[in-house]
């Protein structure tokens, strides 16, 4: 395509056809797209930007584009809507960048891709760019106050999700998670400490000139700059750290000292929190990692020996039968979920996810617990975890569980935070003890849900 164009724009063009079109999953076509074009930092920090950020706010920038334009959006070729939502999404979001250079890429594109329709692309944002932002008002008005329907347009979420939402965590709660998954969170690390300290790690990156710093939420974590790539750098490639949410990091110290034990973790690619648990272990546990589908195990595999860790095996299975002998110290079964907890760092879940989705998800975590319960040992600990936030998935799923399996109960969560203050956050749930959420707004996390349950019999 053209020169003239930023090339930002046209990577943001790419990956966001593809994913109205195809339905491509926002970060393996993003990631595929950089890969394939090799950009400046700048411009693959300006090209995520434009992606996350349109399909963050798309239902708000429909909303405004369906106001100015005499075509319904819904009857818009994909590529006109594409081009339409990342050039208002620049106009309302990007007050560094002057309008005109905008339009002038957005008419540019549109002769390129649906040639026809530059006149009507150049109509529609010349309109909006004479109109005040009118929305902004209500959008940074009180979300409670707004009507469901208008919550959905102003926080930008689909009405379902506004529903669940509201009816599972009440109205102040559920303005607040919308709010939260509308933020960016941090790019964060696990240092992995069966070598370094964080503060070793943190040397050995500013040395390589990026500077990073303590989490403020696990001792274990550190957070990184968003326009690095931090798989490239020689810290990673020494095995430094492991990309992971801070969220995910709260989990391997849940199990406690696991030296001398065999551990499971049923459902365990790309690995985040098996390695954790091996790292915590001085790598003297012996850590079992299934996963259903082989490539995703190479990569556990990899990223064992990447960070020297020895106690590790890795197979390919479904946990339902795992084709292992004997029973587990522990399991942990971070169970395959509809993500709403990590809307944030993956918008277009919102988009994705459908309520049925959640009922199948379900019933594959329910066969999943109750082939699991079978291997653990008596005495033993089955931690159930979700990066999302859906009853049906989390806190009904374990009651279920425990209906079914009476020689299970669950055991107090004690959370390994930087503070207590932190600690004091997590414990105040309306949970039973042995189950908490960890909202997004709490601590600028994924949301996430942790179970923790033993076998008394
Ligand atoms: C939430 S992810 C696990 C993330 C991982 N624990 C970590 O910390 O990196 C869920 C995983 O479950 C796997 N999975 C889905 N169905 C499965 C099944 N029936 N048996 C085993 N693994 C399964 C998926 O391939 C996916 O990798």
């Amino acid at each position: 395509m053209s020169g003239r164009i930023a090339k930002a724009r046209l990577m943001a063009y790419d990956v966001l056809w593809a994913i109205a079109k195809q339905g491509a999953y926002a970060h393996v076509i993003l990631h595929e797209v950089l890969d394939r074009e090799h950009p400046t930092p700048n411009d693959a920090a300006l090209a995520s930007e434009i992606v996350y950020g349109v399909l963050t706010w798309q239902r708000l920038l429909d909303h405004e584009i369906a106001l100015h334009s005499k075509v319904a959006v819904q009857k818009m070729d994909f590529q006109v809507l594409v081009i339409l939502r990342m050039s208002l999404y620049q106009l309302r979001f990007f007050s560094r960048v002057p309008s005109y250079a905008i339009l002038s890429d957005a008419v540019e594109l549109t002769k390129q891709v649906a040639f026809r329709a530059s006149g009507f692309v150049n109509g529609v944002l010349r309109s909006a760019t004479r109109t005040p932002h009118k929305e902004s008002a209500a959008k940074e008005g009180d979300c409670t106050q707004l009507a469901q329907k208008q919550r959905g347009v102003y926080l930008s979420f689909p009405d379902w999700l506004v529903d669940h939402f509201t009816r599972q965590f009440c109205d102040e709660t559920a303005c607040e998670i919308m709010e939260a998954l509308n933020q960016k969170v941090a790019r964060t690390a696990r240092v992995n400490t069966t070598r370094y300290t964080p503060s070793e790690v943190i040397q050995a990156l500013q040395e390589e000139g990026v500077l990073a710093q303590r989490s403020p939420v696990s001792p274990y974590g550190i957070r990184l700059p968003a326009k690095v790539n931090p798989t490239a750098l020689a810290a990673y490639k020494e095995g430094m750290y492991t990309l992971q949410g801070e969220s995910s990091m709260l989990v391997a110290p849940l199990f406690g000292d696991m030296r001398g034990k065999r551990v499971l973790d049923a459902c365990a690619a790309p690995g985040g929190k098996a390695l954790h648990i091996a790292e915590l272990a001085h790598d003297q546990a012996e850590v079992v990692a299934v996963d259903l589908h082989p490539h995703r195990v190479q990569t556990i595999l990899q990223q064992a020996k990447r960070l020297h860790l020895s106690s590790i095996q890795a197979f390919a299975s479904d946990a339902r039968a795992i084709a292992i002998s004997g029973s587990f110290d522990a399991i942990l079964l971070d169970a395959p979920c509809s993500g709403l907890g990590t809307i944030a760092r993956k918008p277009d879940i919102k988009w994705r996810v459908l309520p049925s989705d959640i009922e199948q998800l379900a019933e594959l975590q329910s066969q999943l617990l109750d082939a699991l319960a079978q291997r653990v040992q008596i005495g033993g600990l089955l931690i159930y975890t979700t990066c999302t936030l859906s009853a049906r998935e989390n806190e009904l799923q374990i009651r279920e569980f425990l209906r079914r399996h009476s020689n299970f109960q669950l055991e107090p969560l004690h959370f390994e935070l930087v503070s207590d203050t932190l600690c004091q956050i997590m414990q105040a749930k309306p949970l039973e003890a042995g189950m908490a959420y960890l909202l997004p707004q709490e601590l600028g996390t994924d949301g996430f849900f942790f179970a923790k349950m033993r076998r008394v019999d």
